[in-house]
């Protein structure tokens, strides 16, 4: 609402004449119903930092619930589980003649002639499985990444089954390592609590040594194979694994990661086999180096890994038709594979000695001490992995086989492996005995009925607890939603009371307190602007302005606008507060976030009529939920202005 002349002069003259012999108190008048004086505004904002900070405890207590859900669900999961990925059948596969393998959602038959095995796993991926479902499996264990746990995700299987196609994947079907890259950093930038760095390394376990896949190309006629071949592993005392002189490149977006992610695996080392037209000849290890820092206290800082490992094939020598360095490449991998299928089956029966430097009695007792220069004194890629497959890491791993009735011997092997790898936590909770005596012998008779009981206890505990993260989840956004806007609030605030007294665009004219009021009120020459802005340029020359009077009236518009907005920040915090369902996301908040930062650059400290219908409108905008306190700005803000101009003119009249 605008007032017409009229209506402006019309304003009772006594209210008039005594703001103007005290304008400090007529400022308290009901005259300015409503706002608050600039020296009554109290030391802190309104938005109060007390009501943020007990915002930021609710959410850590909700996040805190939301990762001990999830840690009992991983640990009851099964802190090292296994699953099989059966690859589909290929046009360059042998004609089948009968299905070698049949598979059910926890459970692999293998029929080689006349024999039947069972193996049972975690999951199992039939060949129609796409990536996006084993990601799905794999998701829960980023987040604990996230959380500070190390992770450790392990592709394992004879070679050509697919490993690499479920951790690289092609552009049209982007595997594992892709999918936690673009998981990773959205997660993150969800999370405005913590803050979060992240840095890749990549190498490859080759023949026994260490080569660093990122590190930058040495000139063409360098002699070295590699600047860096033969990393040093170490161990501090806490047990953190480094391998020294490690390219570690920091990353700070998903495009970034993924650029120096296809420039390690194309340094990779790969040649054809019989089997493999591009037969991966070593262990491939992506590391992302989570570094969690608290924005806000009480978050704990905290570094975590996260490997992607795609390892070597495992293979039958004369089969791939290896000789020379592929056949030794092939041994290399063997043994290696061999040694981390005991540290993870070590692990799992919490062993008190796990055997990550035994390698070389192993290799010794084998009679295979022809291979040591390939390992150094022991499996480097135990070494590496040390600290992620340990107490408090999670591991997965993906055993892939072959659907065909020729791989029967390697699958078996291959499964082997993978239930060596999964018996002995499997056995915690749910004894997995195949032979039936043994299990008359375990249990009686009950057993079947005992094993099912179990397993629905547990499947029934993970569905509420993954329901109890789901609901500390939707909370936390909740909270974090409401911490958005109070922060919001908070800064607009300050800002407003950083620059209540000294408008920012006029640096050099000084800061002029309230008491000057008095002063501009007095002076008739201040009625020359309203004149000025009101009538037109043909005026005497006694009634034009000075310097000193165009300045003294921009302080005290400059003082009208801040006011102004000082009410609307305050109605808002209002409005939020009592509406905790809009969202940051929401289309009204980004448009007053907008409107706020431009009138905060074009608006100050000039008042007008026209930055006033702003924000009216601007108000109206914001305002779209019920309100709790009808205070309409409009009002207010028309009579201060109606008040500047209503004053110029009486001033003028006197
Ligand atoms: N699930 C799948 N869907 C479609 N194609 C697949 C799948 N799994 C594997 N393949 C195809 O099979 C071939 C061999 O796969 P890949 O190279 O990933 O095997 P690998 O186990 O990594 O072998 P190596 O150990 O020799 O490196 C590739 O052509 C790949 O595209």
């Amino acid at each position: 609402m605008i007032l017409t002349q009229e209506e402006q002069i019309s304003l009772p003259s006594e209210k008039v004449e005594d703001a103007m012999e005290s304008p400090s108190s007529a400022l308290n008048t009901d005259l300015f119903d409503g706002i608050p004086l600039v020296s009554e505004l109290p030391e802190s904002p309104p938005t109060t930092a007390e009501e943020l900070k007990g915002l930021r405890v609710k959410h850590r207590s909700l996040d805190e619930k939301r990762r001990e859900a999830l840690n009992k669900v991983l640990d009851l999961k099964g802190s090292i589980r296994v699953f099989c990925r059966v690859r589909p059948f290929l046009s360059t596969d042998k004609k089948r003649l009968r299905d070698p393998i049949s598979i059910g959602s926890e459970k692999v038959v293998v029929r080689s002639n006349s024999v039947k095995k069972e193996f049972s796993l975690d999951k199992v991926f039939p060949q129609e499985a796409g990536q996006e479902d084993v990601f799905l499996e794999v998701e829960p264990i980023i987040r604990s990444a996230l959380d500070g746990n190390n992770v450790c995700i392990l592709a394992y299987g004879q070679t050509g089954t697919g490993k690499t196609f479920t951790m690289e994947g092609t552009n049209k079907q982007p595997g594992i390592v892709p999918q936690v890259l673009e998981k990773l950093f959205s997660l993150a930038a969800r999370d405005n609590s913590i803050s979060y760095s992240f840095s890749m390394s990549m190498l490859e376990v080759y023949m026994g040594s260490l080569r660093d896949l990122l590190a930058p190309k040495l000139p063409a006629r360098t002699h070295e194979t590699s600047s860096k071949c033969n990393l040093n592993i170490q161990s501090d005392p806490n047990g953190f694994i480094k391998v020294e002189g490690l390219t570690d490149v920091s990353v700070s977006d998903l495009t970034q990661a993924s650029r120096w992610y296809t420039k390690g695996r194309r340094a990779r080392s790969t040649s054809w086999t019989n089997v493999n037209d591009a037969s991966s000849r070593s262990h491939c290890l992506a590391r992302i180096t989570i570094a969690r820092s608290g924005t806000v206290e009480g978050v704990k800082a905290k570094v975590s890994k996260l490997w992607m490992v795609d390892l070597g094939g495992s293979e039958r020598l004369l089969k791939t038709g290896a000789t020379g360095q592929t056949l030794d490449e092939g041994r290399a991998i063997n043994l290696s594979l061999s040694a981390l299928g005991d540290v993870i089956a070590a692990l799992k029966r919490n062993r008190g000695h796990v055997p990550y430097r035994q390698v070389l009695s192993w290799v010794l007792s084998l009679k295979l001490i022809v291979y040591i220069p390939f390992f150094g004194l022991n499996s480097k890629l135990t070494q590496i992995l040390k600290d992620s497959l340990g107490d408090g890491s999670k591991v997965l791993m993906l055993v892939h086989t072959s659907p065909c009735e020729e791989d029967v011997g390697e699958t078996t092997c291959s499964l082997i492996f993978a239930k060596r790898v999964r018996a002995v936590e499997s056995n915690k909770e749910i004894p997995e005995v195949n032979d039936a005596s043994e299990k008359v012998y375990l249990f009686g008779p009950n057993q079947p009925a005992m094993l099912q009981d179990l397993k629905r206890h547990r499947e029934k505990t993970i569905v509420e607890l993954n329901q109890k993260m789901r609901d500390a989840e939707e909370d936390c956004q909740k909270v974090k939603n409401q911490i958005l806007k109070a922060e919001f609030l908070l800064h607009e605030n300050k800002r407003l009371y950083s620059n209540t007294y000294l408008p920012p665009e006029d640096k050099e004219s000084p800061r002029i307190p309230t008491e000057d009021y008095k002063e501009a009120m007095e002076t008739p020459r201040i009625a020359e602007i309203a004149i000025r802005r009101n009538s037109s340029s043909s005026l005497p020359r006694f009634m034009t302005s000075t310097v000193a009077s165009r300045h003294r009236q921009g302080v005290a518009d400059g003082e009208t606008n801040l006011r102004t907005r000082s009410l609307k920040l305050t109605q808002s915090s209002l409005q939020f507060s009592g509406s905790q369902s809009l969202s940051y996301s929401d289309p009204h908040f980004r448009t007053v976030l907008r409107s706020s930062s431009k009138m905060s650059r074009h608006a100050e400290p000039k008042t007008s009529v026209t930055d006033i219908t702003n924000c009216k409108d601007l108000d109206s905008r914001i305002l779209s939920t019920p309100r709790q306190k009808k205070v309409t700005a409009s009002h207010p803000n028309l009579r201060v202005a109606t008040l500047c101009h209503h004053r110029r003119r009486m001033s003028d009249l006197v």
